[in-house]
Parts: structure tokens; sequence; C-alpha cells
């Protein structure tokens, strides 16, 4: 082969990989490269260690239980897949029912607009994110309701992420971010005059500690809805299949246990809150949420590619093959739980707390 061969076909090639992991790689809303891919705050070094470290809870059943360990448990995991989210998914780190004829990025939007629709807010006044991830919903719901919205997430990485994406959106004068933890959360009781949570409080230990916790720093009178993952009245725990599926989403996703659609009410009401409508989103006529899951397994295979070079050139952190491959498996065990009917990522509960405190 002469030179300008040897040249043209180099040449090639290295545009050919460019293409492959800068184009291809992505996010569906920019913002996020394959070769950006990082281990959140921890140290690209200690990205295997920690991987190891999440899967030692699922070792040791009796610490995920212990409480206080869990909100660790979780800040690690979010270490480690806030990038590939945000790469392989967007800046709104949950489910919407396909709404045909709409892209996954609008209903992603309906999905999180009807969330603040539900709990009335009026524009200037204060809501509440509980559990926020890198700000997807807190932007959509900022730009539609012109509320002020304060976001709370374990993460400090997922803070850094989402103050960086109000302000490139202009919406850093309504939306705020805070690194703490949801179940004892730095603000005065009487605060907010909404909340919301989409698809968080299923990473609290206890429900009932995370509800009366959002319930404490609402004002009397002021609305909360969340979107709660939940098994649902299809879910037999005597079927072998059933508890395998609930178990890989526990795994795949942090959560120190899921709940059934049963308990939320009761739970709600528990800690005060009277309930004001109670709808699992994900039944018919909405149109299957896990439709954009099944729809990206080729993409999947892409992405896996992308993540074994950049991990194997040493661009991104060696663990993140590990962490890459443990989404891959969640991402069938989460259609299989929707395809069954026995897990729902979208139970939806609306609460009010009471004007007057009751004895
Ligand atoms: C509410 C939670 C997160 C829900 C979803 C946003 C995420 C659950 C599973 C995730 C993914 C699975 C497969 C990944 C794929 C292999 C990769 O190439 C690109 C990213 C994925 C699509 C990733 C994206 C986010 C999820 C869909 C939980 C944690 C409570
Ligand atoms: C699946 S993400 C959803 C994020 C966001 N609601 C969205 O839809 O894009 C769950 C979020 O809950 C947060 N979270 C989990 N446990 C928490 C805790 N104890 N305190 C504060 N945030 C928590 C995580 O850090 C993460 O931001």
């Amino acid at each position: 082969m002469d030179s300008v061969a040897l040249y043209c076909t180099a040449g090639l090639i290295a545009g050919a990989v460019y293409w492959f992991i800068c184009v291809l790689g992505p996010a569906e809303r920019k913002g996020k490269r394959a070769s950006d891919l990082s281990g959140g705050s921890i140290s690209a070094e200690k990205v295997k260690d920690n991987y190891n470290q999440y899967w030692s809870f699922f070792r040791k059943p009796k610490e995920i239980e212990s409480a206080e360990k869990v909100p660790d448990f979780v800040d690690t995991f979010y270490n480690l897949v806030t990038d590939i989210y945000e790469w392989g998914w967007g800046q709104s780190f949950h489910f919407s029912p396909h709404v045909p004829g709409k892209s996954d990025k609008d209903a992603t939007r309906i999905h999180e607009e009807m969330a603040v629709d539900l709990i009335k807010v009026k524009p200037g006044q204060k809501i509440l994110d509980a559990g926020c991830g890198v700000g997807g919903p807190m932007r959509a719901i900022a730009a539609h309701s012109k509320a002020q919205v304060t976001g709370i997430t374990i993460n400090e990485y997922q803070v850094q992420r989402a103050k960086l994406h109000n302000k490139k959106a202009g919406l850093d004068s309504l939306c705020n971010v805070v690194c703490g933890n949801f179940l004892k959360m730095p603000f005065d009781e009487n605060t907010f005059d909404g909340a919301y949570s989409i698809e968080a409080t299923c990473h609290a230990p206890k429900l009932e500690e995370v509800y009366s916790e959002i319930f404490r720093v609402m004002k009397p009178g002021s609305l909360f809805v969340s979107y709660e993952w939940v098994t649902t009245e299809k879910y037999r725990d005597d079927d072998e299949e059933h508890k395998d599926v609930i178990q890989g989403i526990e795994r795949g996703d942090a959560l120190p246990g899921l709940r059934s659609y049963a308990d939320i009410a009761v739970t709600a009401k528990k800690v005060g809150f009277e309930v004001v409508k109670e709808k699992d989103l994900a039944k018919p006529p909405s149109k299957p949420w896990w439709n954009r899951l099944k729809m990206g397994r080729i993409a999947y295979w892409r992405n896996h590619v992308v993540v074994v070079i950049l991990s194997a050139i040493g661009v991104a952190p060696k663990g993140t093959v590990d962490v890459h491959k443990m989404l891959f498996k969640t991402a069938d065990y989460l259609t299989r739980g929707g395809e069954t009917g026995i897990f729902s990522p979208m139970h939806m509960i609306l609460c009010r707390k009471p004007e007057k405190a009751s004895e």
C-alpha cells in the first residue's frame, strides 16, 4: 500500500472511531459524551472498588436493612451510574408512559408537567423536588409553572451537574439545588407551597420516614405528589419468576426493598396526609413505559462496545464496563416487570397536608 492509501485508511478509521464514540454516543439531549464518562465524585481508580462495595451490600442483606447505611449506598450507586444515565437516557432519570406520535423527550416532559399541574402551584411559589437527580424534571417543571423549585439529592456530583444544566438552560433563577438527605432535610417546617418526588422515594429504607419529612417542610393546605416504584396486585411472592424479576430490579437500582402498591396510601395517611387521589399511571389506556427500554436494546450493545473500548484505552474508568453490564441486565428485569404487569414505576399518589394538624 502506498503512503497516500495508508493515510486515507488511517484517516477513515480515526473518523469512524470518532463517529462511533462521539457522534453516536451522546445522550439524546446532548450534554454527556461517551468520552466524558466518569465515576461521579469517585476518582477513576476507585470506580471498580466502589462497584464491588455496592454489590457487597446485597451480599450482606442485614446491612441493607440497617437504615443508616442506605443513603451512603445510594450515593455510591449514583456516583457510578449518573454519567451513563445522562449519556444513554437524558437528564430525566425516570420512565413515562409511551405517547403515540410523541418522542420520548416529549412524553417525558408531559409526565413531568402532569406532576406540577396536580399540585396546583402558582408562579413564584416555592416547591420541593425530593430526589432531584441532575434536574431534568425540575427544569421542565420550573419552565412550565414558573414556580421556584428547590431540589435535593444525596449525591454531590448530581448537584454539580444539575447546577450546570440549570445555568445552561437559563433557569438558575427559578431552580435551586442542595445536597442532602431527604430523610433529614435542611429546611424549616412549613417552608414549601407544594412538593413532588419522581421515582426517588423508592430509595428510602422506610417510606414513612421520607413522607413524614416531606410533610414537615410543607405548608398546611399544600399538595404533594409522588410517582412511586411498586409491586402491583399481580405480584405473588410464592412465584419464583416474580421474585427473580423484583430482586433483579432491586439490585440494579439500589433499592433497599420494593414496596407493594397497597402500602403507599396507608403510609401517607399514617404521617398525617389526606389522600386526594391515587392511580397507577402505567395501567391501560396508558401505553407501555417499557417500550423505550426495549427499543433501545441495539443502542445498548453499541454502548457496550464503546464502553469496553474506552475502558481499555484508559479514557473511561476501569469499573465502567461492570457498571454498564449491570445496567444492561437491569433493563431486562425492568422490561420483564413491565410486561408481566407485576411492577410499576409510576404509581401516582396525590396528598394534602391538612390545614389544621389532627389531634
Ligand atoms: C428511577 C430509577 C432509574 C430509572 C431509569 C432512568 C434507569 C433504570 C435503568 C437504566 C438504564 C438501563 C440500561 C442502560 C443501557 C445499558 C446504557 O447503554 C444506557 C443507559 C441505560 C439505558 C440506563 C438509563 C437509565 C435507566 C433506564 C431508579 C434507579 C430508582
Ligand atoms: C432515579 S433518580 C430520580 C431523579 C429525578 N427525580 C428524575 O426523575 O430525574 C432518584 C434520585 O433520588 C435521590 N435520592 C435517593 N435517596 C436519597 C436521599 N436519602 N436523600 C436525597 N436524595 C436521595 C438520588 O440521589 C437521585 O437523585
